[in-house]
């Protein structure tokens, strides 16, 4: 089938960098250090990057690369890099065949360096191009919360691959539902997934493991006989969405439940598979503008499993712009049948109509 060989790697190369950021989510010293936006970066978001390219590289030499990290920082901090490489060159699969197609050792720390600056691509409309976020929802991962390892193929402006995955949310898809996934302290036995996506194939997930891949299952959002039924998901910083606007427009749509508060792209999973039915992130600051790599898989993921995703005037995101979606504002993701429903909550709190 189309994209098989690729959804494999992708899965696989998320797969072992979930070993890594595990290990660092369970260490003290995560190695954060502040980007010039103030955002944290860690030991783990630079070595999964490193891994993963490598598997992209490896298998795909010519394909281009939209990735959030870059390696200047380490350039300068002999003993951060160290900490990494120390970390990078012992992640293996625990399963040979598993680790020989995404494998390869990097033969030193330059090499790795090299490998996490291939990820520069300025993006675009043509072509075909990785979206890479190693860890997405870093403060979740420093605060113990949810984090993902973020994945996507791009090709000519179109989603055809997505996999992510979710090393905190439970595996058990009613559980999701029950449990307050947002805040609890996690990484024990029962939580792990690995979500994965092609274009026109549907959308499955599997547990994580620390091997080959275990076998997947078919995943579908719910139905919601009346929206007022639906349950919201949202992120925990309030920095990024308008958590306020968010509570307004759930309440025009007459819906009392809580939101469900979670960090990263596991919101989009969360939907996909029943756990929640509606993402909302609605803009908090004017000129902020949404980075591929944070919503590409997801994007798909909804949408291949019954879902629309759009930004909050309607328009479906459109990844064919550079790094950032910059002609779109905020998302709203949510089962087809209530988007305009949704979309229209959305522009009355918003004032844009
Ligand atoms: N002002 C902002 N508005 C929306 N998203 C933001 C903003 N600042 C950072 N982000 C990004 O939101 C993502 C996390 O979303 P969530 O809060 O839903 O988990 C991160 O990738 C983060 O980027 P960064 O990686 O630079 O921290
Ligand atoms: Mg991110
Ligand atoms: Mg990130
Ligand atoms: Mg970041």
């Amino acid at each position: 089938m189309t994209y098989e060989h690729e959804r494999r790697i992708a899965e696989l190369a998320v797969q072992r960098a979930c070993l890594l950021t595990k290990k660092v989510f369970h260490e003290k010293a995560k190695g954060t250090l502040a980007k010039d936006d103030k955002s944290p970066v860690t030991k783990g978001d630079f070595g999964a990057q490193a891994l993963i390219i490598q598997a992209i590289a490896k298998n795909f030499p010519n394909d281009e690369i939209v990735a959030e990290e870059e390696s200047s920082e380490l350039r300068q901090d002999a003993a951060l890099r160290a900490e990494i490489w120390d970390l990078v060159k012992d992640i293996k699969l625990n399963d040979a065949a598993s680790d020989e197609v995404i494998g390869g050792s990097l033969a030193n720390e330059e090499a790795m360096l090299a490998v996490i600056d291939q990820g520069k691509s300025l993006g675009g409309a043509t072509g075909r191009i990785w979206a890479l976020d190693p860890i997405d929802g870093t403060k979740g991962f420093l605060r113990g919360g949810q984090y993902a390892v973020c994945l996507a193929l791009i090709v000519d402006g179109d989603v055809k691959v997505g996999v992510i995955g979710c090393p905190n949310l439970p595996i058990d898809d009613s559980e999701a539902l029950t449990t307050n996934i947002g805040s609890e302290q996690s990484d024990e036995e029962g939580k792990g997934v690995l979500f994965s996506v092609v274009q026109g194939e549907g959308a499955v997930s599997r547990p994580l493991t620390n091997a080959g891949l275990a076998p997947s299952k078919p995943i579908s959002m719910r139905p919601v006989p009346d929206v007022s039924q639906a349950v919201f998901c949202e992120g925990v910083e309030a920095a990024h969405s308008n958590q306020d606007d968010n509570a307004s427009v759930a309440k025009r749509l007459g819906i009392t439940a809580p939101s469900v508060r979670l960090d990263s792209q596991a919101k989009y999973c969360s939907i996909a598979r029943g756990a929640g039915d509606i993402y909302l992130r609605l803009p908090m600051k004017k000129d902020y503008q949404e980075k591929i790599w944070d919503h590409a898989a997801g994007d798909l993921l909804v949408r291949e499993a019954g879902g629309q995703v759009t930004d909050i005037y309607g328009k479906r995101l459109d990844f064919t712009k550079g790094r950032t979606l910059k002609d779109n504002k905020g998302v709203v993701a949510a089962p087809a049948a209530l988007q305009d429903q949704v979309i229209d909550a959305v522009q009355a709190v918003l004032n844009l109509k």
